[in-house]
Order: C-alpha cells, then structure tokens, then sequence
C-alpha cells in the first residue's frame, strides 16, 4: 500500500520533469510560442509601470495562460501530425488549421481583455 503511494509519488515528479522537458522544446523549435512569451513579458512589465489592479492582474494572467497553452497544444498536435503525414495531406492541412485557430481565438481574446485594461490607463497616463 505504502509502497504503491511512494511509486505513485514518484511518477508524479517524473511527470513534471517530462512536461518541462515539453516546454523546453515548444521554446526551441516554435517561433510563435517565443513571440507570446516576449509579449507576455512585455504586458507583465506593463502591468506593474501602470499599477494594475489585482482583479486586472487575474485577467491578464489568464490571458496570458491560456495563448500560451493554445499554443503549446497546437505545437503537439503539429507534431503528431507531421509525424503522421509528412506529405501533403488535406486531412493534415486542415487538422493544422483547426488548430491555428484555436491559438487565433485565444490571442483575440487576450487582446481584447488587454486593450480594456490597458488602453484607459494608457491614454489617462498621455493626458496627465
Ligand atoms: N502535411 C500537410 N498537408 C497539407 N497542408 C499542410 C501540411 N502541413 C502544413 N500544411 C498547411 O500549411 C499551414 C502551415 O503549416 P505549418 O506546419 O508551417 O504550421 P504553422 O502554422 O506555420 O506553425 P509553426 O510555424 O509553428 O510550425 C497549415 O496550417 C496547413 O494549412
């Protein structure tokens, strides 16, 4: 019994060395995810010259959450579909499309959230 708990513990932080290892490799081999992530540094920086406010913060990390989680997702799909048809495939070409917009539909989102948070302090801070 106690043993099953420690091997399950042990698995556990396995897991997490397996998933930086995944971060580590949407870092190297996509571009996209790299952008996102100078961006989210650039919106973090932002943040804290504007002094936003806590609830504020919890939409931006949010924000900034879920496009970089779209996009780590849609690099594993790109993998796996490259893998899978390394030729042109109209299956491939859409299932990678589909995928696409899902960052597109999270990146919009998180725009939108910036720019109602950003833009009043923004413009507040030019006329003051
Ligand atoms: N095997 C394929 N068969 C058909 N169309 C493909 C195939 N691979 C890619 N495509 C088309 O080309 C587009 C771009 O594919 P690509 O693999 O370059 O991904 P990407 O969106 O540029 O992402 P990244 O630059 O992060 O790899 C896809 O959205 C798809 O429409």
């Amino acid at each position: 019994m106690n043993s099953d708990l420690n091997g399950n513990k042990r698995k556990k932080r396995i897991g997490f060395m397996y998933a930086f290892r995944g971060l580590r490799f949407v870092w190297i081999s996509e571009v996209n995810f790299r952008i996102h992530v100078y961006i989210a540094c650039s919106v973090i920086l932002f943040g804290i010259l504007l002094k936003i406010t806590l609830s504020e913060w919890l939409w931006v990390g949010f924000s900034i959450g879920l496009v970089l989680s779209m996009e780590i997702i849609n690099s594993a799909i790109e993998t796996i579909i490259d893998y899978m048809f390394p030729h042109f495939h109209e299956v491939a070409g859409k299932a990678k499309d589909i995928a696409a917009a899902a960052v597109l539909i999270s990146a919009l989102l998180a725009a939108f959230i910036g720019m109602i948070i950003f833009v009043p302090k923004v413009a507040e801070y030019l006329l003051s």
